[in-house]
């Protein structure tokens, strides 16, 4: 049996991941459907004979699975149009406010739509691990801080994949992330409120993406850790998420979903 054809396009295919994703859908066998980026001109002679797509409808019309590695500014808005064209989205971009991550969710009643703030699979694994510990180990006792590392570039902090994880935990402690989020300490802060998950965002140079979650309690100190050596491998998972989507119905999917692990 031949596998029907996948044309795939690509959501922000100037930037550090679209051009990864570019190499990794042609070297699958895909059909790279084409691109958009905010400024088309930036990615001419870069990728030769890959139609670019000023207008994001275009592109969606082009396409059977957009991804999108763009800004939370535009990524809501592509969620709505793909929703109105019946068109896949693989969403990996970070920073979205609760108002646009529920547009992404509005479209999902619609397309299907696997959004997911890391595609490496042992990002997907820590926030496993990490939701199992949120159960195990008492918020009175443990205390959760999660440090993110980035490059110089990052527009947006914490990392979606910190606040991922911080959300796994929660999760596994019957909260929301929304009521025990700390992020951003500065001057007098008073002493750490029992049961807060703690954030720290550090940036420079070149680092593609470093994330370690650490449970202290008075006497231990349990820490699990991720880093990512090239962001070729969320290039990968995004390409294995468009070619798992393709035969979904509508609904919002994550990682895990791709990956087939089984529900928690
Ligand atoms: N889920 C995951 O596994 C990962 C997620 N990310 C996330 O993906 C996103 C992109 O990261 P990265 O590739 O490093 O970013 P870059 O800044 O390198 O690229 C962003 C791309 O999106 C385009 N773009 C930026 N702003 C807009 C806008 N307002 N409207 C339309 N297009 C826009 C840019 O176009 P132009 O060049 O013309 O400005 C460029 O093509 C970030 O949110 C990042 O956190 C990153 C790595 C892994
Ligand atoms: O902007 C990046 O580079 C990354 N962004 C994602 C995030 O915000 O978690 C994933 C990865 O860490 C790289």
């Amino acid at each position: 049996m031949t596998v029907p054809s996948l044309k795939i396009g690509i959501a922000g295919i100037s930037g550090r991941v679209g051009r990864l994703l570019a190499e990794e859908v042609i070297g699958a066998g895909f059909i790279l459907a084409g691109g958009s980026a905010r400024h088309p001109s930036s990615v001419k002679g870069l990728l030769a004979n890959v139609p670019l797509f000023a207008d994001f409808s275009a592109l969606a019309d082009a396409s059977d699975v957009v991804i999108d590695f763009t800004h939370a500014d535009t990524s809501a808005r592509h969620a709505e149009i793909l929703a109105d064209y019946g068109k896949a989205l693989v969403l990996g971009t970070t920073g979205l406010s609760p108002e646009q991550e529920a547009a992404v969710k509005t479209a999902a009643k619609k397309i299907a739509v696997v959004h997911a703030a890391n595609f490496s699979p042992g990002v997907t694994l820590v926030r496993r691990l990490a939701r199992m510990m949120g159960q195990a180990l008492p918020a009175e006792s443990y205390d959760v801080e999660i440090v993110e590392m980035h490059h110089r570039q990052k527009v947006d902090a914490p990392s979606g994949t910190a606040l991922a994880i911080g959300e796994s935990v929660a999760d596994g402690r019957g909260v929301s992330l929304a009521d025990v989020k700390d992020s951003g300490r500065d001057g007098h802060t008073g002493a750490r409120k029992t049961g807060d998950i703690g954030f720290a965002a550090l940036r420079g140079g070149q680092i593609v993406g470093e994330h370690e979650v650490l449970f202290t309690s008075a006497d231990e100190q349990i820490r699990l850790s991720h880093r990512a050596f090239d962001r070729r491998i969320f290039a990968t998972g995004a390409v294995r998420a468009a070619d798992w989507v393709r035969n979904q119905p509508a609904g919002y999917f994550g990682m895990e979903d791709v990956l087939g692990l089984p529900p928690l």
